[in-house]
């Protein structure tokens, strides 16, 4: 994988933008009788450029969290807030990543990375200028006449972030973006999206299944607990950038992922006992 370009200063986020914060946030799904409180009392401060990992036991409403941040569900209560402004719904200011690459197979490279911009300004050529600038950030410039099924798994989700990026998102929402990935292309991935992370400094809010890569990853990671979804522990990745590899073997890696182990097997198996209660009574 080719080095990513430096992103061109007028590109360049506005540094002190991208705060998300989730106050008192309750979700629900259902109407009337069926109705279910899914994720309740969450609350969630995001620095600007800060990268927060969420874990969480199966099921617990990782995904919800971030869909009710995409604006795609409603909060049932509380504030969802991007630099202040509250979320009444999709925007532009919010980009997504979701574990399949969601790319128009119809459509190159270039024009599924150029949708965005082309959307916002109008402009073909200013679009596919900024589509280049991502494809290259992203290492995939040679590829930007392929279309999407002729491209692997890794780099359809390049090109699904190069396509988040163009858009110049305040927060880039991703939901476990790597997990239908094989473990080695899953490292380069992990990897290649820090080295972009460190160019383009947006927010990130990253679910994942996976202990080390939010440790990897994050600066914070946030551990869920399930029914209703709550936060139980948010834990501090004091662990010096760039980071490669290696860091996985450190003392303080291992720390943080003992403490994140003992939350998630504590929390799975409340979820299991929660669930084999529901299996009884129905
Ligand atoms: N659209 C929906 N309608 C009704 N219930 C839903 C809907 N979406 C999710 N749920 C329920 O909400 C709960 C949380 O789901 P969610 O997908 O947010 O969890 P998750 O932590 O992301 O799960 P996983 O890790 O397995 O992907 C689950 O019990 C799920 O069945």
């Amino acid at each position: 994988m080719s080095p990513p370009l430096p992103v061109p200063t007028h590109l360049a986020p506005t540094p002190g933008r991208g705060r998300l914060q989730l106050k008192d946030v309750s979700i629900a799904y259902g109407e009337g009788a069926a109705r279910r409180t899914v994720v309740e009392r969450f609350d969630l401060d995001v620095e600007p450029g800060e990268f927060v990992c969420v874990l969480g036991p199966s099921g617990c409403g990782k995904s919800t969290v971030l869909n009710a941040v995409a604006g795609f569900v409603p909060a049932a209560r509380g504030l969802l807030e991007v630099d202040g402004e509250t979320i009444q719904g999709p925007g532009a200011d919010r980009g997504m990543v979701f574990q399949q690459a969601t790319l128009f197979p119809w459509k190159s490279v270039l024009e599924n990375v150029a949708f965005g911009p082309l959307m916002s300004t109008g402009s073909t050529s200013t679009a596919e200028q900024t589509a280049r600038t991502f494809l290259s950030l992203v290492g995939l410039a040679a590829f930007e006449k392929h279309y999407p099924s002729e491209l692997s798994g890794g780099m359809q989700q390049r090109v699904g972030i190069a396509r988040a990026l163009a858009n110049y998102p305040r927060v880039l929402l991703m939901d476990e973006p790597f997990g239908a990935l094989d473990a080695q292309t899953r490292a380069m991935m992990q990897e290649a999206l820090l080295n972009i992370w460190a160019e383009f400094r947006t927010t990130v809010l990253f679910i994942t299944h996976d202990i080390e890569e939010a440790i990897f990853l994050g600066d914070r990671v946030v551990v869920m607990s399930a029914n209703p979804g709550r936060i139980v522990a948010d834990i501090r990745v004091d662990i010096p950038r760039p980071r490669t590899p290696e860091v996985q073997f450190s003392e303080t890696f291992l720390a943080i992922k003992r403490e994140c182990f003992a939350h998630i097997r504590s929390e799975t198996l409340k979820a299991f006992a929660h669930q084999q209660n529901a299996t009884a009574l129905s």
